[in-house]
């Protein structure tokens, strides 16, 4: 099937000269929920708004439901549902009212019913009636995500939705993003929590310095640059490793009560069970041993730092 979101070879320099993007290429498929992760300045925003057809590229094409951006901007951002990073709302408005005249801007015929249920969703159905100056920041978050879903989006971008959330509207979004997806909607995510993307995205992009690092399947990624330790604990201490240990590599911590393995826990042969009779050989006994697996954040760590 023919990707949704299409980009290629897109570039962006500021009127600054500053170039927030460097030639990416990016498909994203239908009904996939896509987290982009990057630290401050990586370009995900920039990336997003030309997506979106609010910033102009300076090179290169992106392609929408098969249309491109520039020159059929209309049908493209249709079918585009952006929930910005800042909060950009009319304070004098009601929630209802801003959720309606949402969905009429974007074309589209009244639907009290599906206004209603969005509302319900995002438990703001008893705030409809009131003014948006009257609501919290997260509670006007929420209004900002109504609105991109009254005029049901086949795409829906959301720029880093839970920065500054509480627990409980990070939990209703994940639940949220779950429904959408069920009903085929893509979902593109920047993110700086980790576990966000860890929780709920199929592919992990990492964007640094206006390059795409990598995009690969979550599963994939973990198992492909997750490194697994294994760490045990010996009985008496030892001052230096014997060298039939030697080929395993291992490091001596905790004043030589500690011998630390390290394994690619997706290769097929870990060497566990060869360390473990090499130990015994030695003479060495055991009192206990742990595994550790690296997170998403370890290894997210280790390539924005490659990067720098
Ligand atoms: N209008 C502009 N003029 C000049 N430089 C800009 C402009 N907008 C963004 N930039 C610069 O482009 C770079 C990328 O910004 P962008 O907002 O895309 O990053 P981001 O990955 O979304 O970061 P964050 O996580 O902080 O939101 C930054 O260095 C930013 O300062």
């Amino acid at each position: 099937m023919a990707p949704i979101v299409s980009i290629r070879n897109l570039t962006k320099s500021y009127a600054t000269g500053f170039k927030a993007l460097k030639g990416v290429d990016l498909d994203i498929e239908e009904g996939e929920i896509l987290a982009l992760l990057g630290p401050n300045g990586a370009g995900k925003t920039t990336m997003i708004s030309i997506i979106c057809g609010i910033v102009t590229p300076t090179s290169g094409t992106v392609t929408v439901g098969g249309h491109d951006i520039q020159q059929d901007f209309r049908r493209t951002r249709s079918i585009i549902g952006l929930v910005p990073q800042e909060l950009t709302l009319d304070a004098f408005e009601t929630v209802w009212n801003t959720v309606s005249f949402s969905r009429g801007l974007h074309g589209c015929k009244p639907d009290p019913a599906l206004i209603e249920r969005i509302l319900k969703d995002l438990s703001l159905y008893d705030k409809k009636d009131t003014m948006l100056r009257h609501l919290s920041g997260g509670m006007r978050r929420r209004v900002l995500i109504a609105k991109a879903l009254s005029y049901e989006p086949k795409v829906l971008f959301l720029d880093e939705p839970t920065a500054g959330v509480d627990v409980s509207l990070r939990k209703d979004m994940w639940q949220l993003v779950e429904r959408l997806r069920a009903n085929g909607v893509t979902i593109i995510l920047t993110t700086h929590y980790i576990e966000e993307a860890e929780e709920i995205a199929d592919r992990i992009g990492v964007i640094n310095h206006g390059e795409i690092l990598l995009v690969e399947e979550k599963q994939a990624l973990m198992a492909k640059l997750g490194r697994k330790q294994m760490t045990v604990e010996l009985a008496e201490p030892l001052a230096a490793i014997p060298d039939t240990l030697s080929p395993f590599g291992l490091t001596l911590s905790e004043e030589g009560a500690r011998l630390v393995y390290e394994f690619n826990a997706s290769g097929e042969r870990t060497g566990i069970s060869s360390l473990l009779a090499a130990l015994s050989q030695a003479g060495l006994r055991v009192k206990d041993i742990s595994t550790e697996q690296s997170s998403l954040e370890d290894i997210f760590v280790e390539l924005v730092g490659e990067g720098k």
